[in-house]
């Protein structure tokens, strides 16, 4: 139960619907423990009548007053069990509904790293099934518990109270239905757990086969794909059907314990009744409806001792999550204004999960306002630079300045909102395309969503989809091609207005023709702003103030395109071989 302490705060803040819940719950058992003893009273009743002890009116009213008692103590218990319910049910929503928040607030704060190191199912996973467990814990098992204890303590008292033995005897079945029911449970568990995995296992590989499918269809290997199908598919219907097995146990088990502890009712209170031990046969129904009334109690016993240990178990792995410290903090409370001067001194960084070494020493500086063009080969760690200036990951030695400031000594929410950042593989989320760019600015009108589009060379493109701007992205809308997508990016960025602009390669899958018109606008509007453009093209890099050069991690150029243009180097080769193709076409 450890684990399950992180649930206590909740348990607080929710404590007056748990108190009402809970004393609801007792008094509604009264109520409906009332019914056994007045069925009781009936039998009473009929054997007076029938030695005419009373006469035939007193019967008729005696029972006509026991039924209105049992359908009123039915009635109001009834009635509370609903309010118990309400109450306890509800409760344990609220706090799936918290520790989901919870959870998806601290995935909000943990840096990338974490995202590199667990898997996007497991962390679906534990938000939501994960979260279910607990909530079984918090609700059901939580009021199930108080019942059975209040049903248990009354009908113990009431039982013992009325013939000793006869209760000895009758009890005597329910703990072995218990423990049955407990190992059943824990079974049924362990085999349902397994059935999720290849649940999953067969929605992770359907998901990827679906947006694979133009992969799939053009190497032609569909067979192959529905063979592995069907072989999951297989095992899971195996895993399905074990499970299955042992569901179907639980209900003739309980039947058959039931019935057991009915037998011994009927049998020992029989023999009482014949020896004289007991008063009237009223007992005996009065204790077969007590037996039945304990059955489900003590069956929950069991099952709830089994959501205690999933819901610890599911509470355990949310906690691992729950306590990660974000490796990146924010941790100035204070504003701080970002102008755009940007200074790397002697940077090194690697890679946690790789151990790559993605910069080595790099030192260069931006002043407010300018615009540095890095170049180099492919994993040279230019798209590091600008993850660095984000802050998505703290540097290992050296430093990073903005604003002549350590860069953890700003405010983290100041500086991102400082940036506009265009990443290489530009993501748009299933949403209109207005909604895509508008991203960047929640406040932004039309005008200025057409305006950045028109900046970007997108606007064109936008209005021949039949829904405009409200055209729909993603999954069941439209696919935009490569160069379109790095466009509307770049709406979204520029929308912003931000102090810095970092371009990750974002107009590699454009043509050089819009390349140049795009770039022509970034011109005007990244005046008094700080942009880094990432490259593989000199085109891209010609106009910028400053322009460096990366190999392996290392500043291996550094100037402006007409001092590098001059130096033998990778600069000038790029530049040449470029113009040598330009010509050619
Ligand atoms: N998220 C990451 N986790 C681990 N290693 C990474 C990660 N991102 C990049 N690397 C490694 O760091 C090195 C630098 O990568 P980076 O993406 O900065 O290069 P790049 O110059 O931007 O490459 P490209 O031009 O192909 O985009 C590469 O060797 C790459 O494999």
């Amino acid at each position: 139960m450890k684990e399950l302490r992180h649930l206590n705060k909740y348990f607080l803040k929710y404590k007056t619907h748990l108190i009402i819940g809970a004393i609801i719950t007792i008094i509604a058992r009264f109520f409906l423990l009332y019914t056994p003893r007045y069925v009781k009273k009936i039998f009473v009743v009929v054997e007076k009548a029938l030695e005419g002890e009373i006469t035939e009116n007193i019967f008729k009213a005696e029972l006509t007053e026991i039924i209105i008692y049992i359908i009123g103590a039915a009635l109001i218990g009834g009635i509370l069990t609903f309010f118990m319910r309400q109450t306890i049910i509800n409760v344990s929503r609220y706090i799936e509904f918290d520790l989901k928040n919870e959870i998806y607030g601290q995935y909000q704060k943990l840096s990338l790293n974490f995202y590199k190191k667990n898997r996007t199912g497991d962390l679906m996973n534990r938000i939501s099934e994960d979260v279910g467990r607990v909530r079984m814990y918090a609700g059901p098992a939580l009021m199930y518990s108080i019942n059975t204890i209040t049903l248990f303590v009354i009908v113990l008292i009431y039982m013992f109270s009325e013939a000793p033995k006869l209760a000895f005897y009758t009890l005597t079945p329910l703990p072995i239905l218990s423990i049955i029911i407990y190992k059943l449970s824990r079974e049924i568990h362990k085999r349902s757990t397994i059935v999720q995995e290849y649940l999953s296992k067969l929605s992770t590989y359907t998901q990827e086969s679906f947006s694979g499918i133009s992969v799939i269809k053009a190497y032609g290997i569909e067979p192959l794909t529905a063979t592995n199908f069907e072989t999951l598919s297989a095992i899971s219907k195996e895993k399905q059907i074990s499970l299955t097995k042992v569901q179907a146990l639980f209900f003739p088990m309980m039947i058959l314990l039931i019935g057991t502890s009915n037998l011994l009712v009927i049998y020992i209170g029989g023999m009482q009744y014949i020896n004289g031990e007991i008063d009237s046969l009223g007992t005996i129904a009065e204790f077969i409806i007590y037996v039945n009334m304990l059955t489900w109690p003590v069956a929950t016993v069991g099952w709830v001792t089994s959501i205690v240990q999933q819901a610890e178990a599911s509470q355990k792995r949310i906690n691992e999550f729950l306590k990660i410290e974000p490796e990146i903090k924010n941790t100035i409370s204070n504003h701080t204004k970002i102008t755009g001067d940007i200074a790397f001194n002697n940077v090194s960084f690697t890679y946690d999960d790789t151990n790559i070494q993605a910069l080595k020493n790099v030192s260069f500086n931006i002043n407010e306002g300018e615009t540095l063009a890095i170049l180099g080969k492919t994993g040279s760690g230019k798209s590091t630079i600008l993850d660095l200036i984000g802050r998505l990951y703290d540097v290992d030695a050296g430093s990073i300045q903005i604003n002549k400031t350590e860069i953890n000594q700003l405010n983290l929410t100041d500086l991102r909102n400082s940036i506009g950042y265009v990443p290489q593989d530009a993501f748009l989320f299933s949403d209109s395309i207005k909604n895509n760019i508008r991203f960047g600015k929640e406040d932004a009108t039309e005008d200025d969503v057409i305006e950045a589009a028109k900046n970007a060379q997108v606007h064109k493109n936008i209005i021949k989809f039949n829904e405009g701007y409200n055209t729909v992205l993603g999954e069941r809308g439209i696919t935009l091609s490569g160069g379109q997508k790095q466009r509307v990016s770049i709406a979204r960025a520029i929308i912003k207005s931000p102090k810095i602009l970092l371009f990750d390669d974002c107009l590699s899958a454009v043509d050089t023709e819009t390349e140049e018109k795009i770039l022509k606008n970034l011109n005007m509007l990244t005046k008094g702003k700080t942009t880094i453009i990432v490259s593989h093209r000199a085109s891209s890099a010609k106009n910028a103030d400053k322009i460096i050069v990366l190999k392996d991690g290392k500043v291996v150029q550094k100037g402006t395109h007409e001092t590098l243009v001059n130096v033998n180097g990778y600069y000038k080769d790029l530049y040449l071989k470029q113009i040598s193709e330009s010509d050619s076409k």
